[in-house]
């Protein structure tokens, strides 16, 4: 039997940081981010829909779209953000349903998805145990700005786009403190991971 554990936190709390440390131990990933990047690549049905959408405006001159520009459009107006998610969540949440099908087919012990969204799209059915990785919204900040060299308005409005993470750790099965050291969030890791009869 795979045990299927959705990861999540909010935006720069360290989820990228701990699916490395989980991709390290052999644990198969399913990383919602780098599918919502693939199928917006140009050709693909998401990519249309968006040009639609939101005009050649938001091209590169390659043809490829500036995440750049339709995350400042998309982070600073719901609206918007609600038009993006239409048209990217369907296919992402397909393609991670096949992926994660995929590793229980082949007997994996388990199966990790990384949704950030996992509570805002409400989609903890997809999964069995929910994992959060927290940090305090003053670490958060910080990390994101120094992450995406960003300023502190446009920081905290990507911030405002996802519920808490505070919210989210109340509502998980467990939380990794990612407050700390690199090696203290690991060795949580890793204590949850025996505790949950995976390592
Ligand atoms: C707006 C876009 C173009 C900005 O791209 P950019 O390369 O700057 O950011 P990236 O994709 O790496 O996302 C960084 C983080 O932003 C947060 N985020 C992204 N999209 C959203 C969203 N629609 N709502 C809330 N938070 C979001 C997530 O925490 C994500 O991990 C891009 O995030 C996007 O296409 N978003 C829509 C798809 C989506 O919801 N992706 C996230 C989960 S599948
Ligand atoms: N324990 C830590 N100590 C110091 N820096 C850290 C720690 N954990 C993560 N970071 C840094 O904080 C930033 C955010 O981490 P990461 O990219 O893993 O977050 P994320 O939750 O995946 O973000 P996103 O939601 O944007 O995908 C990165 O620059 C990362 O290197």
């Amino acid at each position: 039997m795979t045990v299927v554990i959705g990861l999540t936190g909010s935006i720069a709390t360290g989820k990228s940081t701990v699916s490395n440390m989980i991709r390290e131990l052999n644990i198969p990933i399913v990383d919602a981010d780098k599918i919502a990047r693939a199928v917006v690549n140009p050709g693909e049905n998401a990519y249309k829909q968006i040009v639609e959408a939101f005009g050649e405006e938001i091209l590169q001159t390659d043809g490829a779209i500036d995440r750049k520009k339709l995350g400042t459009i998309v982070f600073s107006n719901k609206e918007m953000r609600e038009k993006l998610n239409n048209i990217v969540h369907p296919e992402v949440r397909r393609m991670m349903l096949q992926q994660r099908d995929e590793c229980i087919q082949n007997n994996s012990k388990a199966v990790v998805l990384d949704i950030p969204l996992l509570f805002e799209s409400k989609l903890t059915h997809f999964v069995e145990k929910t994992l959060v990785v927290y940090v305090d919204e003053d670490v958060q900040l910080k990390r994101l700005m120094k992450r995406d060299r960003s300023v502190r308005e446009e920081a905290l409005q990507r911030m405002k786009a996802q519920i808490p993470v505070s919210k989210k750790a109340e509502m998980a099965d467990a939380v990794i403190n990612n407050n700390g050291t690199l090696e203290e969030t690991r060795e949580q890791l890793h204590t949850l991971l025996h505790k949950w009869d995976i390592l």
